[in-house]
C-alpha cells in the first residue's frame, strides 16, 4: 500500500496520518471514516501554483469542487487563492454559505436549471460555462430580466479520445457535453455569443476527460482549440482572451498506475501554449485549468472496521467492512483499483489474497476484488488510501445507510468538517401520511 503526504507508519507501528495515529482517530470518530491529509491537499496546491505561471498571459487555477466540497475544503480553496468551479446550486450555495467570494467562481453543467443560472447570475459569478444552444436563450433571458451582463466561455468538445474509462471521457463526437468543434454552425454560435446584449463572451472552454495519464492528450486539445481560436480571428474577427482547458490529470490508486508528475505536465502545457500565442498571436490573455482528483484524491483516506471474515466453498476469502459502495461507488462503477492495508500491521510480510467486500446488499458491493492484505482479524482497522476525490462527493443512503464522518487532520490535531449522519438525519425529510 502506497503512502502519501503526510501518511506514516509510525513508532507505535501504526498508520498515522496528519500526525495522529488513526487508531485515535478511529476511536474519537468512529468508522467509516474519511480523513483528509490537509497538508498534503496545500502542498499540491502550491506545486501547481508554482508550475503554472508563464510571462506571457494571465494563470488561473479553479478547484473543480465535484471533487470534494463541504464549507472546510471551500475554506481551503479560498485561503489558498485558487477559483472555484461548481457545477450546481448545492455546490455554489456550499460556496456562499463558507463566504467564498462570488467573482472567483466558474459554474459548469450540461442541464442548468433557472434556479442555478438565476443564482449564478444573481451573485455575480465570474463566468458560466455554457455547454450548449439552449443554454444562451436561458441566459440571455434571467440577465434581461435583472438587467445584468454575464461573462461566460462556451464549451467545446475538441473531439479528443482520451485513454480513460469509458464513463469519464467528456470528449469525442458523441459526447453530452459542450459543443462540438466539428459542427457546422459553431461560427453562428460564437457570432451570436460576440454580439449578445446581456452576454460578455470571454472565450473557450475544453475538458476532454479524467484520470488522464498522457499529457499528449492535453496539447492535442490545446492545439485544436488555438487553431480554431486563429481561424475565429481571421475570418470572423472576434479575438478570445481565455481558454480554460478543464481538469483531468490523473493520479495513483494502485499498482502499474503511472500518473503524470504535476509540475512537469503543467509546464508542457504552459511551455505549449507560449508557443500558441506567438505563433498565432491572436489577443489571448487568460489559461485556466480546473483539476479536482489531482488536488485532493491521494489526501484522502477511508477508515474501516472489519466485522467479518468468510471462507466460500468456492477457494474464496471475503473481508468484510462497516462501508463499501454507499461511500465509495468507483469500484462498482468504474472498476476502479484501490491498495488497502490494515494499521497496525502495514509491516507484516505475511500477506494473503482477499476481496475487501462492503456491507451492501449486492454482490458489486466490492471495494478491492484481490487486495493482497495482512492477516485480518474481526476488529481491525483497515485503510484505503487515495479515497478523497469522488467517493464522499459520490456518496449515498443505499439501504438507508448513514454517511460517514469526514475529518480534516493537520499538525496532530484533527477537526470534524462533516458530521457522522444520524438514524434521524436518514428519516427527517420522510413525511408519515394515513394510509
Ligand atoms: C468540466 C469539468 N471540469 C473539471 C473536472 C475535474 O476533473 P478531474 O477531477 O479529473 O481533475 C471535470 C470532471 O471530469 C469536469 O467535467
Ligand atoms: N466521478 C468520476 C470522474 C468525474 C468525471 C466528471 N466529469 C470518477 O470518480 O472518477
Amino acid at each position: 500500500m502506497k503512502l502519501f503526504g503526510t501518511s506514516k507508519i509510525n513508532e507505535r507501528g501504526n498508520l498515522e496520518i496528519g500526525g495522529i495515529d488513526t487508531e485515535k482517530l478511529t476511536e474519537e470518530f468512529g468508522t467509516p471514516l474519511y480523513v483528509m491529509d490537509q497538508k498534503l491537499i496545500e502542498d499540491t496546491i502550491d506545486i501547481m501554483k508554482e508550475a503554472f505561471v508563464s510571462e506571457r498571459f494571465n494563470t488561473q487555477i479553479a478547484y473543480a469542487g465535484k471533487a470534494f466540497l463541504t464549507t472546510g475544503m471551500v475554506n481551503l480553496v479560498n485561503k489558498k487563492g485558487l477559483d472555484l468551479d461548481v457545477v450546481s446550486a448545492g455546490e455554489l450555495y456550499t460556496a456562499v454559505k463558507a463566504g467564498f467570494p462570488m467573482e472567483r467562481i466558474h459554474m459548469h453543467g450540461n442541464n442548468k436549471s433557472d434556479e442555478e443560472l438565476n443564482m449564478a447570475i444573481e451573485y455575480g459569478i465570474k463566468e458560466i460555462v455554457i455547454d450548449n444552444e439552449d443554454e444562451i436563450e436561458k441566459i440571455e433571458r434571467i440577465c434581461r430580466e435583472k438587467n445584468k451582463k454575464q461573462a461566460v466561455l462556451l464549451r467545446i468538445d475538441p473531439g479528443i479520445e482520451a485513454h480513460t474509462h469509458e464513463y469519464i471521457k467528456t470528449s469525442g463526437l458523441t459526447s453530452k457535453f459542450g459543443v462540438s468543434l466539428f459542427q457546422e454552425n459553431l461560427f453562428d454560435i460564437v457570432k451570436r455569443l460576440d454580439d449578445s446584449e446581456f452576454i460578455e463572451f470571454k472565450g473557450f472552454h475544453t475538458h476532454i476527460g479524467s484520470q488522464i495519464f498522457q499529457s499528449a492528450f492535453f496539447i492535442f486539445a490545446l492545439d485544436e482549440i488555438f487553431k480554431y481560436l486563429s481561424k475565429l480571428k481571421e475570418e470572423l474577427g472576434i479575438a478570445v482572451e481565455t481558454v480554460n482547458m478543464g481538469g483531468g490529470f490523473g493520479v495513483y490508486y494502485a499498482e502499474g498506475d503511472q500518473p503524470p508528475k504535476l509540475d512537469e505536465l503543467l509546464k508542457e502545457v504552459i511551455t505549449y501554449t507560449e508557443a500558441m500565442e506567438i505563433k498565432y498571436r491572436i489577443g489571448f490573455k487568460n489559461l485556466y485549468i480546473e483539476p479536482g482528483r489531482s488536488i485532493v484524491a491521494n489526501a484522502g483516506t477511508t477508515l474501516y472496521t472489519v466485522g467479518g471474515i468468510k471462507e466460500t466453498v468456492g477457494g474464496k476469502t471475503y473481508v468484510f467492512v462497516d462501508g463499501g459502495m454507499a461511500d465509495n461507488i468507483r469500484p462498482a462503477l468504474y472498476q476502479a483499483k484501490y491498495e488497502a492495508g490494515i494499521i497496525n500491521k502495514l509491516k507484516d510480510e505475511d500477506r494473503k489474497e482477499i476481496t475487501l467486500a462492503g456491507k451492501f446488499c449486492e454482490s458489486g458491493d466490492v471495494l478491492i476484488g484481490n487486495a493482497k492484505l495482512q492477516n485480518a482479524e474481526v476488529g481491525d482497522i483497515i485503510a484505503v488510501p487515495t479515497t478523497g476525490a469522488y467517493c464522499y462527493s459520490m456518496s449515498s443512503n443505499y439501504n438507508r445507510f448513514a454517511k460517514p464522518a469526514l475529518v480534516f487532520v493537520k499538525d496532530g490535531q484533527a477537526k470534524l468538517a462533516v458530521k457522522r449522519e444520524t438514524l434521524d438525519d436518514l428519516v427527517r425529510n420522510d413525511i408519515i401520511f394515513e394510509l
